[in-house]
Parts: structure tokens; sequence; C-alpha cells
């Protein structure tokens, strides 16, 4: 039996004072069955990972380089992130694919670093507005799982989560239907099963794009959908853990 996961994508926001307001009512929540992760950007990753020690809350960053340590100006290295305390990396996000024109072998690059470094991936996929219009959402998503998916052994697979954010539904108030989403999420799980059976049924498929405490238990309610990545509502503590009780 997969356990659900509420992960709060923070994005660029944030603030000192926003980690201590947000982290003490997260860490200290106790009626969850849920796990819980919480990403913020890094400048406040060790801030975090003080706060929520002992919590059992897991902290994640945003992104991690594509090689190890070294001559990489402005980079992160997944070994520096685990030598924080972070556990989880969001790698693959819409923004980061969109903005910073980052594609299908750069992510998986990023994967392998943070899968040796023993960080947990959280590889986002999904399709523009254009692409589901087009009718090529299958085709889209599958190729960014696989991408990924097919280059790891069966052993790092297993320690992958992908996340299915509709790049139409990101930040805009518009969500899928719980039936849509589940019927990509579906479509992922079989994929991942035609690879390897027994790490499919296993690997977390979280859904993302504009998920609140308000439509959040009818997304959780499908089979293949395993909790949300979050963003706006991440940005408040009772959002957040609202959004984790619909999830418990
Ligand atoms: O990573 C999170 C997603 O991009 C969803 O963002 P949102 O909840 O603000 O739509």
């Amino acid at each position: 039996m997969r356990q659900k996961l509420v992960a709060g994508n923070w994005k660029m926001n944030g603030s000192f004072d926003l980690l201590k307001s947000l982290l003490e009512p997260v860490s200290q929540e106790k009626g969850l069955s849920c796990q819980l992760l919480v990403c913020p950007p890094f400048p406040y990753l060790a801030a975090a990972a003080d706060l929520l020690k002992s919590s059992g809350v897991f902290l994640g960053a945003q992104d991690c380089a594509a090689t190890p340590v070294g001559a990489y100006t402005g980079e992160v290295a997944a070994e520096m992130l685990a030598e924080m305390g972070v556990s989880h990396v969001i790698l693959g996000h819409s923004e980061r694919r969109h903005y910073q024109a980052e594609g299908d072998a750069l992510v998986l690059a990023k994967v392998k670093q943070a899968l040796a470094a023993g960080l947990k991936p959280v590889v986002c996929v999904g399709e523009t507005l254009e692409e589901k219009q087009a009718g090529q959402t299958a085709e889209v998503v599958l190729r960014q799982v696989q991408a990924v998916a097919t280059q790891l052994s069966s052993e790092q697979l297993g320690q992958l989560i992908f996340a299915y954010e509709p790049v139409w539904a990101i930040g805009s108030g518009l969500t899928a239907t719980p039936d849509q989403a589940q019927e990509v999420h579906s479509l992922i799980r079989k994929a991942l099963a035609e690879q390897d059976q027994q790490q499919a049924a296993r690997i977390q498929l979280l859904y993302g794009g504009s998920v609140k405490a308000e439509n959040a238990a009818s997304l959780f309610a499908m089979p293949d959908i395993d909790g949300g990545l979050i963003g706006g509502a991440s940005l408040n503590a009772s959002q957040f853990l609202a959004i984790g009780h619909a999830a418990s």
C-alpha cells in the first residue's frame, strides 16, 4: 500500500519570517497519516532543516546540478543537499523546462546525480495547453516519464516519485478533474509497470496544479493519485495542513 505524500513547492517565494511561521505549525502537527515534504528555496534549507528536525517532515530542494562537485559557478550539487539534511529534490519542473530550457536529457542527468547522493527525485512531467489541445497529452507525458525511467536500474526506479502537473493547471486556478488526472496517472503507472511491475506498484505518483484544500480530497481519492505537489497553497500553513488532512 502506497502512503500518501503532500509536498509543498515554495518556488521562488518565502522569507525567514515565513519559514518560521509556516514550519512551526507544520512540524508540530501530529494528526496526519500522510507524509509531508517542504521544498523552500536554497537559502532557507539550512534553517528549515533545523526547524524540522525530529518532526518527521521531509525537506526537499527545488533543483540540483547535473554534475558532481566542481567548477560549476552558481550550481548546487546533490551531495551538498544531502549533507544539509535534504531527502528529496524536485527535478524537471515545467517552470525549469520552460524558463531554463531544461530538456529530458538534462533532467535525466540531474536524476542520476540525485540518486547517487541518496536523494529521492520528484520528477515533474506534464503537457502544455497547446499539447493538450492537439491531443498529445499521453505522448508528451510518457516521453518525459520514459526518458528518465528507462535509463535506470530497477533499484533506482524504485527511488523515484513522479508528479503529473499539467502546465495549463499550474497557478491558473484550473485543476484537472479527478477523472482527467487519474487517466494520466494510470497511463504513467502502466508504462512503468511494463518496465518493472513491482516498482511501478510502489512508486508514488503525485498530482500538481492548483491543488487546494477544497479540491484535494476528490483528487486524492483516485486510485493512482498518491498525493500532491502543491505550489501556491503550500505557502499558507493552514491550507497546507488542510491538504495534508485530505490525504490522511
Ligand atoms: O510544483 C507545484 C505546481 O507547479 C503547482 O503549483 P500551484 O499549486 O500554484 O498551481
